[in-house]
């Protein structure tokens, strides 16, 4: 049996496992279990922690995607994480440094249920990507079927595409991001977006998740969205972003800088599972 907590941060759900005073090595197939809405849990992401890697960071933060690929960022995963440590009395600071794959996070409590996330600096020009990107326009080409799809990349410590669109109510969500998902110019496939841009201060977006299909939001897609519609000079510096399921508020000051990102986490329930 392992005890578990389910999480949620604008309806992007997690089942999030203490591996630190629990014994946990999960198979793929657990964790695909876990995550199956019908026969485990449900989640679009399982999360663990873990003791740190570093002297600085007070635990490390791993994320596997709901097919059981393992990946280095989850922006709301981060916030459910600052939540759940707090909680369970892992932590009681009100700024956390936690390790990932990738890069560090600082994690800060904020009025209410809100927390912000110090997301790291983002990268224009993905490795992931082995084309010459038109630096003027910053923007990437490819043919999906009859479709010519135009798209910023951007890595948040994982890889985004970000697709510009006048009603993203009515966008290709499913075909173009399962499509680009796995296209040959990602080896390591994509989180793709597709941003509405409101006016200056506020987008709309919905995002096709590398792992999980589309979610009711994504974090890092959120922040990646803001760096795309900056670097492009279409939005300021902080931006609320809307989600099918709530709201975040990305900042952002610049090249060499990190991202921002703030929202709310919340314990749905407490559970124990036999695997
Ligand atoms: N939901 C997340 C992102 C989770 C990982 C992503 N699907 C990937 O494979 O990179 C978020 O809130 O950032």
């Amino acid at each position: 049996m392992i005890n578990f907590t389910k999480m949620q941060g604008l309806g992007n759900d997690f089942v999030v496992i203490d591996a630190i005073n629990q014994q946990i090595q999960l198979t793929t197939a657990q964790i695909r279990f876990l995550a199956d809405r019908h026969f485990g849990v449900g989640c679009d992401q399982l999360l663990l922690v873990e003791r740190p890697i570093s002297d600085n960071a007070e635990f490390k933060y791993r994320i596997f995607n709901a097919d059981g690929s393992e990946v280095a960022q989850c922006g709301n995963g981060a916030r459910c994480f600052a939540r759940f440590v707090r909680d369970k009395g892992l932590s009681k600071k009100d700024e956390i440094i936690v390790d990932t794959d990738a890069r560090q996070l600082t994690l800060r409590f904020a009025a209410g249920d809100l927390v912000t996330v110090e997301m790291g600096v983002p990268a224009l020009e993905p490795k992931q990507i082995p084309l010459n990107v038109s630096e003027q326009s910053k923007l990437y080409k490819v043919k999906l079927a009859e479709t010519e799809v135009e798209f910023a990349a951007v890595s948040m410590g994982n890889p985004h595409a970000v697709i510009r669109v006048d009603d993203v109510a009515n966008a290709p969500v499913l075909s173009i991001g399962a499509r680009l998902e796995c296209h040959e110019l990602f080896p390591e496939r994509a989180n793709i977006g597709f941003m509405q841009i409101v006016n200056r201060r506020q987008i709309k977006l919905r995002v096709y998740e590398r792992g999980a299909a589309e979610t009711l939001a994504c974090g890092s897609g959120a922040c990646a969205a803001v760096v795309a519609g900056i670097e492009q000079g279409l939005l300021d510096q902080d931006v609320q972003v809307q989600l099918p399921g709530g709201e975040l508020i990305i900042s952002w000051i610049g090249s060499g800088h990190p991202v921002l990102m703030t929202g709310a986490a919340t314990t749905v329930f407490e559970g124990q599972i036999k695997l």
